[in-house]
């Protein structure tokens, strides 16, 4: 599937160690490749150890994007289920993406997860909390906020509670919010709706620009040059490939 091959960075591998993969794609430098289904758990129980590789989870609230961006992410249309009614994801879904850079091949693991708010459920946060808490390999929380319908109380107490959490992990993961969906706002209220959405995250309280990042902005419709390479290329990051300084 073509891939926007606009803003991609000279890619610089870290490290020597390589593996195997199938490209599917090349673009300037970095190339996205296979994505495979891994895993559910609908239980703190069933959450599996997997290998250690690094992890990002995609939060936020029901309907506000999540499943759609990870089929984005990993080019496919499928592979991970949405649904136009809030509460569709019910448990934590793993999926391998790989991704190399010239001579070296790495895989992230990107995991949806049910959403949270006035249509998540209980049940849901204490999966979600149990993964988040435990999991050694997590290094990036995308929280995805409904570029239309703004951060509300339950993004809030989401987020504060990741700030919390993040106090005992010594950088271990950062928080990057993703705003979604803002192809279905209208292009003259667009600067309008992400000043407000940075005021609210520049707002929280211990807010460390280091932990809590600034915000990407992503779409399904493509507009403005909006895509979800930034999401790659941080994902890119996440998966030990360093982007070059043109970022
Ligand atoms: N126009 C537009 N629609 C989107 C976008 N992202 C998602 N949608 C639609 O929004 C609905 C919800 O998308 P999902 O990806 O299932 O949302 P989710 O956050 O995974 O929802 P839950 O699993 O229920 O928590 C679907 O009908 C998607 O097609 C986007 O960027 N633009
Ligand atoms: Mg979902």
């Amino acid at each position: 599937m073509p891939l926007a091959r606009r803003h991609v960075p000279t890619v610089i591998a870290r490290s020597l160690a390589s593996e195997p993969t199938r490209l599917l794609h090349v673009g300037l430098g970095l190339r996205y490749s296979g994505a495979e289904f891994l895993a559910e758990a609908v239980n703190s129980e069933q959450i599996p150890p997997l290998k250690a590789e690094p992890e990002a989870v995609f939060l936020g609230r029901a309907n506000a994007g999540k499943s759609t961006l990870l089929n984005l992410v990993m080019g496919r249309h499928n592979l991970v289920i949405t649904s136009n009614k809030p509460g569709a994801t019910k448990s934590l879904k793993f999926f391998r993406w790989q991704l190399a850079a010239p001579g070296h091949a790495r895989n992230v693991v990107l995991v949806d997860a049910p959403g949270y708010g006035a249509r998540g459920r209980v049940e849901w946060g204490t999966l979600v909390d149990a993964y988040i808490e435990n999991r050694k390999q997590l290094r990036r929380i995308y929280v995805c906020i409904n570029a239309k319908t703004l951060l509300n109380r339950y993004d809030f107490a989401m987020l504060e509670h990741l700030i919390h959490l993040a106090q005992d992990r010594d950088g271990q993961w950062a928080i990057q919010p993703i705003i979604t969906k803002i192809d279905t706002i209208p292009l003259k209220e667009v600067p309008e709706h992400i000043r407000e959405i940075v005021r609210g995250l520049d707002g929280l309280p211990k807010r460390n620009p280091e932990l809590l990042r600034k915000p990407f902005v992503t779409g399904m419709e493509k507009r403005q040059g909006i895509s979800v390479e930034r999401v790659r290329l941080d994902l890119a990051a996440v998966a030990g490939l360093v982007l070059g300084s043109d970022l």
